[in-house]
């Protein structure tokens, strides 16, 4: 008979846990984990005061994000944020003055870090023309926020598209003499943002210093 894995966290407060990541989230996540639900007009500071979780997910709103950070600071608990709208210059401030474990997930989707590592590589051939995001229209910031870290190692412009009934994609454009080599990554299933939130409270278990990170091999 195999053992049971052990976990690396019982508790796991989820805020933003009734949107539509959270809500994916909490359920995926309630199986194996006690979920503590953060939602709006509750005050942040006293759920986890109250609740004492061992992990944090915040999948809330860019407009919270960098007021729910300073939180998490002051209770020093690890979190993995996936909420997007932090500026790749904000995320690299926030890491270097936060001494505990801290992620900041850009996209959860594992096909995303492939995605990054053959951008670099075709950008050191080509010139890269620039990063086209096509997401659902009731996505609330713009760019999106894997587009702004893209952005920032490409060193490019950003075009957002907002459409209906729509997931996610983000697509980088090349140019060559006359032509264009376009590679792109598009999530067809929210279920595909599991895997690498599993991953990733994997990898915070770790103990690893506050970073910017991209789940995948
Ligand atoms: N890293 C990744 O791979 C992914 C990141 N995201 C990001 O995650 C975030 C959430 O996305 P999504 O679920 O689609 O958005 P939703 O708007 O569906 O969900 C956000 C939830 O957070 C709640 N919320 C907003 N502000 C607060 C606050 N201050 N305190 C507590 N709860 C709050 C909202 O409540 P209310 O409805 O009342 O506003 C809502 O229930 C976005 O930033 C999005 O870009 C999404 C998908 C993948
Ligand atoms: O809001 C979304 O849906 C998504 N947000 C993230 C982003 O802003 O990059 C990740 C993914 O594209 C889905």
């Amino acid at each position: 008979m195999g053992q049971k894995r052990m976990l690396p966290y019982h508790k796991i407060l989820v805020s933003g846990a009734r949107g539509r990541l959270g809500s994916v989230i909490c359920t995926r996540l309630s199986a194996d984990y006690q979920i503590i639900e953060h939602v709006r007009g509750l005050d942040l500071s006293t759920v986890i005061a109250l609740h004492q979780p061992d992990l944090i997910i915040d999948v809330t709103s860019h407009i919270n994000i960098l007021a729910h950070i300073a939180i998490y600071q002051r209770h020093a608990i690890p979190v993995i944020i996936g909420t997007s709208g932090i500026s790749p210059v904000d995320a690299r401030l926030v890491c270097e003055a936060t001494p505990f474990p801290l992620l900041i997930v850009p996209n959860f989707s594992m096909g995303f870090k492939t995605l990054i590592q053959q951008a670099v590589i075709l950008s050191s051939q080509y010139k890269v023309s620039k990063i086209i995001e096509t997401h659902h229209n009731q996505k609330k910031d713009s760019p999106s926020g894997s587009s702004l870290f893209l952005a920032d190692r490409l060193d490019t412009t950003i075009e957002s598209i907002r459409v209906p009934r729509y997931i996610a994609k983000h697509e980088i454009q090349f140019c060559m003499e006359g032509s264009l080599i376009t590679i792109s990554h598009e999530v067809t299933d929210k279920s595909s943002f599991i895997p690498g939130i599993l991953h990733a409270i994997e990898y915070i278990s770790s103990k690893p210093s506050a970073q910017i990170y991209y789940p995948g091999s």
